[in-house]
């Protein structure tokens, strides 16, 4: 690794290894580059090659902005053909069991040189063991959540939901509203994260979700990809108990900006982006386009995506959607001849998505509801279609739709189908009524909030600075 400057403060910054939090935290890590920070951003060996192979360019762009951010790769210990999203808890416990050791390493040969020595660790909630390192080295550590405010209130009082018998979610749980959380409004414990539902002891989740959140006293602070406007009531509540600071949206500066830059690249995309994309969404109308994806890791049932198809290709849209290879690779079929021809529909494997939420063709979005994809939407100021699959989705989904008011849910038959039907239904009310008008003028408005707080002397951007004052 080259040698660092010892002027600058230094920051090792660690994702955990999935594409919703290596994004904004590469955004975070940007913000703090832009602060006179070095940075070591440390992805796992599968994810550092992934990036490398979509973005070989990476480096030189982050050159080219004049960010001092340096890569280093640690392995995961999981071989090298393994789908790491098919199960995120065997993910999650491979991280536990094999990759303290090497990061361990990983900090002592930074430590070894005071060119390179680091100054504090800024690492996911999620990745308990760089505390453990933090601690040994002296050094401070700062945690992120990289999901919702309301979604880290939920984990931090789930010890006393499973006590109520809310989680885990078995026949016998309670069915009633959860109304105990502070600044939370009532939430259904079918909207609970999907991996307190499952008490299953094969299922490392559970312990994986619960450990951090016993420990987070010994890191500094806590700063969370949102924003205050956003979410009030629950960060309020959450400040009576821990040093939470409301630090987003971590999404390119330019970009909430409006401005037209290099920067409005990611930066840490495991697919390439197809950006021939945009000069299709040149040649749309303004608002025309219902942009669809389901993230990074959801995929539907095939029967379900052909019912999906069929009440696409009947509400008559320009649709944008992003399917990923492995979704279709095994849902080819699903896509008929008809639907792809009509020159209404670009299918993209993956999106430059922030940059496709801001084209002015795109006048919605159908979404799986991940934090990044709701964060995305609303700093951008397009109005939704909520399909949550797992995780705090249903939760994101519930803020979206019943407290912003920025969306609509599907309502899915008994056997758990959205039907054509439905699909033609609510791509229209989104797209060609009056509640669709609505529900974009309350995202433009959210979009307005999300940028002045990123701006300068805006709440989020005021609230990094004071950590960072902290550190020094
Ligand atoms: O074609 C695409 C599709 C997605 N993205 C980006 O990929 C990220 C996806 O993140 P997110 O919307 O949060 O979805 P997931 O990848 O599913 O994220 C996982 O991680 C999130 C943070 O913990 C959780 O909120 C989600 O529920 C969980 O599934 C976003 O930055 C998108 O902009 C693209 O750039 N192009």
């Amino acid at each position: 690794m080259a040698s660092l400057s010892a002027r600058r403060p230094h920051a090792v910054v660690v994702p955990y290894p999935a594409q919703g939090h290596i994004n904004p935290c590469m955004q975070l890590a940007k913000q703090l580059a832009l602060q006179h920070y070095t940075i070591t951003f440390v992805n796992t060996e599968h994810n550092h090659e992934r990036i490398v192979a979509s973005q070989p360019q990476q480096a030189d762009l982050l050159q080219e902005e004049g960010l001092n951010i340096r890569f280093a790769h640690i392995p995961d210990g999981l071989p090298h053909y393994h789908d790491r999203m098919s199960s995120l808890s065997t993910l999650s416990h491979a991280i536990d069991t094999h990759m303290p050791a090497p990061f361990e390493a990983l900090v002592t040969q930074l430590c070894s040189s005071d060119d390179s020595r680091p100054t504090c660790i800024v690492s996911d909630v999620f990745m308990l063991f760089t505390q453990d390192i933090a601690n040994k080295f002296g050094l401070p550590r700062v945690a992120v959540w990289f999901q919702s405010a309301a979604s880290f209130a939920i984990h931090v009082h789930m010890p006393s939901l499973i006590s109520q018998g809310y989680a885990p979610f078995t026949v016998k749980s309670r069915k009633d509203l959860i109304t105990s959380i502070p600044g939370h409004p009532p939430l259904s414990p079918e909207d609970l994260p999907s991996f307190f539902k499952d008490s299953d002891a094969s299922n490392y989740m559970f312990k994986f979700k619960l450990l951090p959140f016993q420990r987070l006293q010994e890191a500094k602070c806590v700063l969370i990809n949102t924003f205050d406007d956003l979410e009030r009531s629950v960060l309020k509540a959450l400040n009576e108990d821990f040093e939470v600071l409301a630090a987003g949206p971590f999404l390119p500066p330019a970009l909430l900006a409006n401005v037209d830059s290099k920067d409005n690249r990611t930066g840490a995309q495991l697919w390439p982006e197809d950006h021939e994309c945009l000069p299709w969404l040149d040649s749309q109308k303004e608002s025309s386009v219902l942009y669809i994806s389901f993230g990074s890791i959801a995929s539907l049932s095939e029967v379900q995506f052909k019912e999906l198809v069929l009440g696409l290709e009947a509400s008559e849209r320009p649709l944008l959607w992003a399917i990923r290879p492995d979704v279709k690779n095994s849902i080819a079929s699903a896509l008929p001849k008809t639907f792809l021809e009509g020159g209404l529909v670009y299918i993209t494997p993956w999106a430059p998505q922030s940059l496709v939420l801001s084209h002015k063709s795109v006048g919605g979005f159908l979404t799986h509801c991940g934090w990044n994809s709701t964060l995305e939407s609303l700093s951008m100021g397009v109005p939704t279609l909520a399909w949550p699959y797992f995780a705090d989705q249903m939760m994101n989904r519930k803020w979206m739709v019943e407290e912003w008011k920025v969306g609509k849910s599907f309502e899915a038959t008994d056997q758990g189908l959205v039907t054509k039907e439905e699909v033609e239904r609510l791509v229209r009310l989104l797209m060609e009524g009056k509640q669709g008008q609505e529900m974009g003028k309350r995202a433009r408005k959210l979009s307005l909030a999300a940028k002045k707080a990123v701006q300068h002397s805006g709440s989020s951007l005021v609230n990094v600075q004071n950590v960072l004052k902290v550190l020094m």
